[in-house]
C-alpha cells in the first residue's frame, strides 16, 4: 500500500508545491492538507513546508501554530504521527512547543538564500535513518529568521541528548547557536530543520539529491517501523 504524506498550506506558504513533489519522487502519495482543515484524513506522516504563513506577522510561525490544521497535527505529534518542519515549518513547530526553542533574525541581518554544507548528527528518526552519521549533505537555504535559539539549560540538555539532527558546516548563515541546523523531539518522530531538503531532490533543480532520502527514509521507517527513533 502506498503511504500517504500530508503536505500542509498556510496562507502565505511557498514551498508547498516542491515539498509535495519531493514525497512523490520518493514513492509516496501526497495528501494536501489545507490551513482550516481538521481531518488529517489518515495521513502517515506530514511535511510543515517552507514559506511565509500568514505574511509572517508577529513573528514567523506564530499564527500558523494556532491555525485548525496545527491543532490536529500537534495531538497526532504527541500520540506518534512522524512530522518534518522545513524552514517556515520549523519555526511554526517551535511555536508550537512541539519542539524547544526560537527561530529569530538572521544575525547578519539579511535574508540568506544560498546552498549550505550540513552534517548529520542523528539518524535515530524516522526522517534521517537512510542517512548515515556524520554525513555532509548539500541543501539550499533561504531565510530571514532562522537564527536558532534557547536558554543554556535547553542547549546542554539538546546537546547531551542527542537532539540535534543537523549542523551547519563550512559556515553558519544565520547566527544559529552551536551552529544548530535542525533539532529532534524526545520520541523522534518531529525533526524541524531549517534548510530545504525538498528543494535537493533532483541535480536539475537544486544543488544534489542529499535531501530526497529523508522523504526515502520515512517510507522505509513505515516499512519496518521496528526502528531505533522512540529510544529518547
Ligand atoms: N523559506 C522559508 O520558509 C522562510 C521562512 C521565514 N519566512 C523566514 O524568512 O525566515
Amino acid at each position: 500500500m502506498t503511504a500517504r504524506v500530508g503536505v500542509v498550506t498556510f496562507p502565505g506558504s511557498l514551498d508547498d508545491g516542491d515539498a509535495a513533489r519531493a514525497v512523490r519522487a520518493a514513492g509516496a502519495e501526497p495528501v494536501r492538507l489545507w490551513h482550516r482543515d481538521t481531518d488529517l484524513q489518515g495521513v502517515d506522516g506530514v511535511v510543515l513546508p517552507g514559506g511565509f504563513s500568514y505574511g509572517d506577522y508577529l513573528r514567523c510561525g506564530a499564527i500558523a501554530r494556532f491555525s485548525p490544521v496545527m491543532e490536529s497535527i500537534i495531538a497526532a505529534a504527541n500520540k506518534g504521527l512522524p512530522v518534518l518542519g522545513i524552514c517556515n515549518g520549523f519555526q511554526v513547530l517551535c511555536e508550537s512547543h512541539l519542539l524547544p526553542g526560537a527561530l529569530v533574525r538572521n544575525d547578519n541581518q539579511h535574508f540568506v538564500c544560498r546552498d549550505q554544507w550540513l552534517r548529520v548528527e542523528n539518524v535515530d528518526t524516522p526522517w534521517t535513518r537512510d542517512l548515515r552519521m556524520g554525513q555532509e549533505i548539500l541543501v539550499p537555504v533561504k531565510n530571514g529568521e532562522g537564527g536558532y535559539i534557547a536558554d543554556p539549560e535547553t542547549l546542554e540538555w539538546l546537546e547531551t541528548l542527542d537532539r540535534i539532527v543537523f549542523r551547519y558546516i563550512n559556515g553558519n548563515p544565520n547566527g544559529s547557536r552551536n551552529d544548530i541546523a535542525g533539532i529532534r523531539n524526545e520520541a523522534g518522530n518531529v525533526v524541524g530543520l531549517m534548510p530545504h531538503p525538498e528543494h535537493a531532490i533532483s541535480t536539475l533543480t537544486g544543488p544534489s539529491v542529499d535531501g530526497l532520502v529523508l522523504f526515502t527514509s520515512l517510507l522505509n521507517s513505515l516499512l519496518t517501523p521496528a526502528m531505533s527513533g522512540s529510544s529518547a
